[in-house]
């Protein structure tokens, strides 16, 4: 594991915002660390990078203990907190170049990180007049001038438009399956860390309420026949008497728990047999996000 932590507890005051946290970060993940607004993500980053102090509990980063071996293992940890630390009146470049000669890092590397958070052409301009997702991967670029094998970033997309969240996707992606790097990386949406996470933490109120593979969080929602038809609500009893487990209906559409594919073409000529007419017929998968919710907020 690169990140794991075990019983990890924080409390500000008398409010406790992270509860007995275990966290594990395989090698060579994009872990996305789910959670909404004031859910614990930020402290518990910061305590990851030794911002903050560990009350209790311990912090292994690449096995070995944070508090005992903090400097050897901070410099292999490249992150992104809140907004990225740039000088607004130098270009991208003589931002990366500042950084290079601080860090004593060969200042050939500067080119190179232009070129992966692909700033290239926009290197002389001035980053204080870079958008807001140029800042981001400009930001993302500084982290990694010192080639470290872990990215820590806290919301990077926060803010970005739709184009600046895909070149953010894309170059996290590239740095994991080209560059063996890990990354974490906190969200609150989840619809954004399905597209590219291959691990998912899911934190709220500081308690971890989910962890494990993509494939396990979708594999927690069972898919669904969507059905559009007249009638609904006589053609779900029909559905019921015929032993179908209908689990909702409205006005246009009812929904059954999904079996097999023969099930949904039983289902069809049931319907069509019996006099009503199906417009629509399709397999659904519960979206990450309705799955993200009933997680996070328990009935
Ligand atoms: N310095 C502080 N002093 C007191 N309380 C704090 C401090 N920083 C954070 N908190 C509280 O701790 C809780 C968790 O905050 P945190 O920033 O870790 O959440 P988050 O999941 O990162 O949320 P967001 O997405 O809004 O940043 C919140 O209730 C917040 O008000």
């Amino acid at each position: 594991m690169v990140i794991s932590t075990e019983g990890l507890t924080f409390t500000f005051g008398q409010q406790k915002v992270v509860k007995s946290l275990s966290l594990n970060v395989p090698e060579g993940s994009i872990y996305g660390f789910l959670g909404p607004n004031g859910a614990g993500k930020t402290t518990t980053i910061k305590l990851l990078l030794n911002l903050l102090q560990t009350q209790e509990g311990n912090i292994k980063i690449f096995d070995k203990d944070l508090r005992s071996n903090r400097i050897e293992i901070l410099s292999q940890i490249g992150s992104l907190i809140e907004q990225p630390a740039i000088y607004a009146h130098l270009s991208g470049k003589e931002n990366l170049l500042n950084r290079a000669l601080l860090l004593e890092v060969p200042t050939q590397r500067v080119d190179d990180m232009l070129k992966l958070v692909h700033l290239t052409d926009a290197a002389h301009k001035k980053a204080g007049q870079y958008s807001l997702g140029m800042k981001q991967r400009l930001g993302i670029a500084l982290a990694l001038l010192s080639d470290p094998k872990l990215l820590i970033l806290d919301e990077p997309t926060n803010g970005l438009d739709p184009n600046g969240i895909i070149e953010i996707r894309e170059l996290l992606i590239r740095l994991v399956t080209q560059h063996q790097k890990t990354v974490f990386i906190s969200s609150h949406l989840l619809a954004e860390i399905e597209k590219m996470a291959t691990h998912v933490g899911i934190i709220n109120y500081g308690e971890l309420l989910f962890q494990g593979s993509i494939n396990d969080l979708a594999s927690l929602s069972q898919p669904l026949v969507q059905i559009e038809a007249n009638n609904t609500v006589d053609a779900a009893n029909l559905l019921t008497r015929n032993n179908f487990n209908v689990t909702e209906v409205n006005d246009h559409h009812l929904f059954a728990t999904y079996t097999s594919k023969q099930q949904m073409g039983e289902i069809n000529s049931l319907l069509n047999k019996n006099g009503y007419t199906v417009y629509s017929i399709n397999k659904q998968q519960k979206d990450l996000e309705k799955l993200f919710l009933d997680i996070t907020q328990p009935a």
